[in-house]
């Protein structure tokens, strides 16, 4: 029962996850809270930007025809009727031979068609008035931003799904949306499996190791948008590991176990989904590491038992986990941005089934390569912090070599 497991490729496993994401519920908080979670709501323009038309330089606001003919012979004179500040209404409307004094972001008075920049005017008074002189023609609609002319009122700006960085952020604030309706971020628990795992306060013990999948799985989640709820390590021991389990899907929306899924004689999850009252999606894959990873969904809710090898959790938690965090937060596509890179190195490492190798992007003369990150080998720690990448490599041959084209998957962020 344990050594036949059907092999699922990893478009079908994810092909197997996709009817079961869901969007979940959503809930208000201020702009400020709203910041890295996924917007819950469309957007639209509630008014022209800019609402008014704006002067886009210090200067003055002029009528362009006034400079027909201008020259540095024949310099034409306006006289000055007005200082426009930002945050005033215009009082004058710019009538032929007159101009208003204007700064950056101020409305633009009635008449006035153009704003001419400072450095391009000269000022004289007399009398007590100001006059100013320019010494070229000026095209209509020069220094002005129309209003409207970022955007129309009634545009649709975010739509619902979509993740709010600086960016949303800055567009929210721009049309008033001090409160943002959001989805609600899921709540993920997390048990760690294995008798020999310590926790990050304990000094070591012989045999033992430090579980540091918890924590890493907790950040990923985080990062994704997810509360993370890191539960107790769970020791060796099926049944306590079940009820444990089993009571977290009462109020967590998704689950998530690191360890115990391949053959060995303390893999518990095995037992766990031997008896398993919910749907077991699948419980092997053909991609390396973390060929043993097993899904279920119960009562609507996901467990995805990852390996405890911490680069195939790692690996685990990208290709399956992070499209499904998203989903439960609005996002409707679930496929994995795949970008093409020429291979920097060699990668002799054949596999019988697909690797999805913890990778470096370098751009260099403005191409993109990947590299290794370092030792390939699902037990390893280290090069998951300097992964920004999971290079795949196909099956069969003798793995990639440097020049090669291979195809890449984005991770951590967009630093
Ligand atoms: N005879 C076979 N042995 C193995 C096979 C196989 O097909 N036949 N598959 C190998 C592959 S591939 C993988 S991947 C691992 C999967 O192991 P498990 O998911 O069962 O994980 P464990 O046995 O519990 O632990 C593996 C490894 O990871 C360490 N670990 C576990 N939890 C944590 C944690 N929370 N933090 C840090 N490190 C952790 C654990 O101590 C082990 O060293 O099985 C292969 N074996
Ligand atoms: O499927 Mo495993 O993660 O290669 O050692
Ligand atoms: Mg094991």
């Amino acid at each position: 029962m344990r050594f036949d497991r059907e092999v699922v490729k990893v478009e079908e496993a994810q092909k197997r996850i996709q009817p079961y994401i869901r969007a979940g519920q959503t809930e208000t908080v201020t702009l400020q809270q709203s910041f890295g979670r996924y917007l819950a709501e469309d957007i639209y323009a509630n008014v022209d930007l800019p609402h008014f038309h704006r002067s886009g330089m210090d200067g003055f606001a002029i009528r362009s025809a006034d400079t027909k003919g201008a020259s540095r012979e024949n310099p034409v004179w306006f006289k000055v009727i007005e200082t426009i500040p930002c945050g005033v209404v215009p009082q004058q409307e710019v009538k032929p031979g007159t101009a208003s004094r204007i700064m950056t972001g101020a409305a633009v008075p009635d008449g006035a068609d153009a704003v001419v920049m400072l450095e391009m005017t000269q000022t004289a008074e007399k009398d007590g008035t100001v006059f100013m002189s320019l010494q070229r023609e000026i095209s209509p609609g020069q220094n002005i931003a129309p209003a409207g002319s970022e955007v129309k009122q009634g545009t649709l700006l975010l739509r619902g799904g979509r993740k709010i960085n600086a960016g949303e952020v800055a567009v929210l604030a721009t049309f008033g949306c001090h409160t943002v309706k959001v989805y609600r971020q899921p709540r993920v628990a997390i048990f760690a499996t294995g008798s020999e795992l310590l926790s990050i306060e304990s000094p070591l013990e012989p045999g033992k190791i430090r579980n540091s999948n918890s924590h890493m799985l907790a950040s990923l989640v985080r990062e994704a948008g997810g509360l993370p709820l890191i539960r107790e390590t769970l020791p060796d021991d099926v049944d306590r590991a079940r009820t444990a389990i089993l009571n977290a899907f009462d109020d967590a929306d998704l689950v998530i176990s690191t360890g115990g899924v391949s053959v060995g004689d303390y893999d518990i999850l095995v037992d766990i989904f031997e008896h398993w009252d919910g749907k077991m999606l699948f419980n092997k894959l053909a991609m390396r590491p973390g060929s043993p990873t097993t899904v279920g969904v119960r009562n609507d809710t996901f467990l995805f038992a990852l390996s405890g090898n911490p680069g195939a959790c790692f690996v685990g938690f990208e290709l399956f986990i992070r499209p499904v965090l998203q989903g439960m937060q609005g996002k409707t596509t679930h496929d994995l941005a795949v970008f093409t890179a020429t291979m920097a190195e060699d990668f002799p490492k054949p596999s019988p089934f697909t690797r999805f190798v913890r990778g470096i992007r370098e751009v260099k003369d403005g191409k993109v390569f990947v590299k290794p990150a370092g030792i390939e080998k699902s037990s390893i720690t280290l090069t998951i912090k300097d992964a920004d990448c999971l290079i795949i490599v196909p099956p069969g041959g003798r793995g990639v070599s440097a020049g090669q084209m291979v195809k890449a998957i984005p991770v951590k962020g967009r630093e």
